[in-house]
């Protein structure tokens, strides 16, 4: 499968801090990606090295089979950095036609618009627009110039549940039509609803880089939950938490717990044993790897 962006062995120091640490990454066409990770874990440096913002430091990075510092190659992708300036004073409609009179090839700016939930607002000058809607318009520029690539820096911080269901509607659509899209997000759910690979990085290094599935599985750890008055000490719990009257007990090995508690000869109902949610398995992962630091 054609590979539209490559990380080979990439480093990138700011001074002291060591960002990224030798991270390779290949991001194939076609895909939705997902990266995910805590704050200052290089997600950032890591879509501006690939967009051509930054260098590494050492290592190698390519883009569109060329290099990110070549304009011409950059053409063919799409970026929304984590903030952005939009200028108050022109309409919605103008500054799409600005941003796609960099381009080659433009979006319908129509379509664009409606595909984001922004189609009745083309006429609106951007300083009549709430948070929402201009973090909407800030993404679906991206979109405008019909990149092959595009790269979305934590696209949904500050929406409401409508705005970020319409960003993802919009983003959704591109990668329906075969467009390939590199994501970061403090939002689990989003990734869980949007990326088919999720990419885990903590310390400026790659922890996970599998399915969703896989990356759960990866970890293993699941929640057993029941209905109990009170529960002896138990084999394995990693945490446990008490709502409206069930516990649920988190375990990477459920059928030994269950064993000790059927043992145990406490009184318990409703047992149910489900696959954690990613964030669950997220804070696994990057808690394992604080450990061996
Ligand atoms: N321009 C810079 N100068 C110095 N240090 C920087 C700079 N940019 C990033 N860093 C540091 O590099 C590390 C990685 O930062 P980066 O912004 O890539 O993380 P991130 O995963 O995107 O975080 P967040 O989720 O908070 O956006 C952090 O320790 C950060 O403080």
């Amino acid at each position: 499968m054609t590979i539209l962006a490559r990380a080979i062995d990439v480093t990138r120091r700011y001074g002291d801090v060591l960002a990224l640490d030798r991270v390779s990454l290949d991001i194939r066409a076609g895909e939705l990606v997902g990266l995910l990770g805590p704050n200052g874990a290089g997600k950032s440096t890591l879509i501006n090295l690939f967009v051509g913002l930054r260098r590494p430091t050492s290592g190698t990075v390519e883009l569109l089979g060329g290099s990110p510092l070549d304009a011409a190659v950059r053409r063919g992708i799409g970026v929304t950095p984590q903030e952005t300036g939009l200028p108050e004073y022109l309409r919605v409609g103008e500054i799409v036609d600005f941003v796609s009179a960099h381009f080659p090839e433009k979006t319908d700016k129509g379509e664009l618009l409606a595909r984001f939930g922004l189609g009745d607002l083309i006429k609106r000058q951007v300083g009549g627009l709430s948070g929402g809607q201009r973090r909407r318009l800030a993404v679906a520029l991206a979109f405008t110039g019909r990149p092959r690539l595009v790269f979305l820096d934590e696209p949904t911080t500050g929406l409401d549940v409508e705005a970020r269901r319409a960003l993802w509607d919009g983003v959704k659509a591109f990668h329906d039509d075969g467009g390939t899209v590199l994501l970061t997000s403090h939002y689990l759910e989003e990734i869980e609803a949007l990326a088919e690979r999720v990419v885990v990085v903590g310390h400026g290094r790659v922890l996970a880089d599998d399915t969703v599935r896989a990356v759960r599985d990866m970890v293993g750890v699941r929640r057993v939950s029941l209905v109990a008055e009170h529960l002896p000490e138990l084999p394995g719990v990693l945490g446990s938490e008490r709502v409206d009257g069930r516990i649920s007990l988190v375990t990477t090995d459920p059928d030994r717990l269950v064993v000790e508690l059927v043992r145990s000869g406490a009184p318990f109902s409703g047992l149910e044993i489900r696959p954690t949610t990613l964030e669950e398995a997220f804070l696994a992962i990057t808690s394992k790897e604080s450990a061996h630091v």
